[in-house]
């Protein structure tokens, strides 16, 4: 069995899968290292062989998990490198270090799955959007602020925004004109989200007519499906990208 790891900015995202068929055997997001090993540990018949993680967290704090999971499942961690270039894609960053790791390898994994043109968008802690061409040149993309970020900046610089998290999911019940704080802020930031994806792929119709794939991926992609009703939601695209970043036997 395999273990795969994306620890984005406010979750990991975790599956075991079997080594020969990619069955998934267990799976989840979590908010802490601890819960982590627990979850992981109560996978049914667990017998991992190895590991495989990417990871926009600092070099520390990648490091610290690496080592607690290798000493507590006795296996060593694989953790996804930059490249310059990778499985026909070419990274459009003037210095591809600097490309975030889950952008690259959703980026990957997109332009395997379409063969062809396509755009990705992420929807996380941050808004990502990435443009791969049909010849594989990534052509770069965008970053803005994801939905947790766009509520935590409303609460904390404004005296007067503050609901809690039952009364926001309620909120989202509807896109119409909000009646309350919670309905206004919570709505108005879904739509900025849908405003940042129609945007994207209006942008790629221009660069590419119809002939493009778009890719919905992250945690809050469900809150732009509606806007964008022709994208592939693909919750495990990074994965998909990981798994030809880091092979193992
Ligand atoms: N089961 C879940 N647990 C936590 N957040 C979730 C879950 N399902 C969807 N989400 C949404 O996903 C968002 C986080 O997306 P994610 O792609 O995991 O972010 P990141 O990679 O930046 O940590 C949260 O804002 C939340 O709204
Ligand atoms: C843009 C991000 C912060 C997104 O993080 P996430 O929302 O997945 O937690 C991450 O991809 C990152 O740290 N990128 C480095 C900067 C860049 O891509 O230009
Ligand atoms: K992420």
């Amino acid at each position: 069995m395999i273990l795969e790891l994306d620890c984005g900015n406010s979750f990991i995202k975790w599956r075991v899968i079997h080594a020969v068929d990619a069955v998934i055997a267990g799976g989840g997001i979590v908010d802490s290292d601890q819960a982590l090993l627990a979850e992981i540990a109560a996978v049914h018949g667990l017998r991992l062989t190895g590991a495989r993680m990417v990871s926009v967290r600092s070099e520390d704090e990648t490091e610290a998990l690496c080592r607690l999971l290798g000493d507590t499942f006795a296996i060593q961690v694989h953790v996804a490198q930059p490249a310059k270039a990778m499985a026909g894609v070419i990274n459009g960053y003037e210095d591809h270090l600097r490309l975030g790791m889950d952008r690259w390898l959703a980026a990957l994994g997109a332009y395997h799955l379409a063969k062809g043109a396509c755009l990705v968008i992420d929807l996380g802690t941050a808004g990502k959007a990435d443009f791969v061409a049909t010849d594989g040149e990534h052509l770069g993309g965008y970053i803005c602020p994801g939905m947790p970020l766009m509520r935590s900046q409303l609460r904390t610089h404004t005296r007067r925004i503050r609901y809690d998290d039952a009364s926001a999911e309620r909120a989202l019940g509807s896109l119409a004109p909000g009646r309350s704080t919670v309905e206004a802020v919570e709505r108005g930031c879904v739509l900025m989200l849908q405003g940042f994806a129609r945007i994207q792929i209006e942008q790629a119709r221009a660069l590419w007519g119809d002939d493009f794939t778009v890719f919905l991926t992250g945690g809050d992609a469900p809150l732009v499906r509606d806007a964008a009703p022709q994208a592939r939601i693909v919750p495990d695209l990074v994965f998909v990208g990981l798994a030809m970043a880091c092979p193992l036997n």
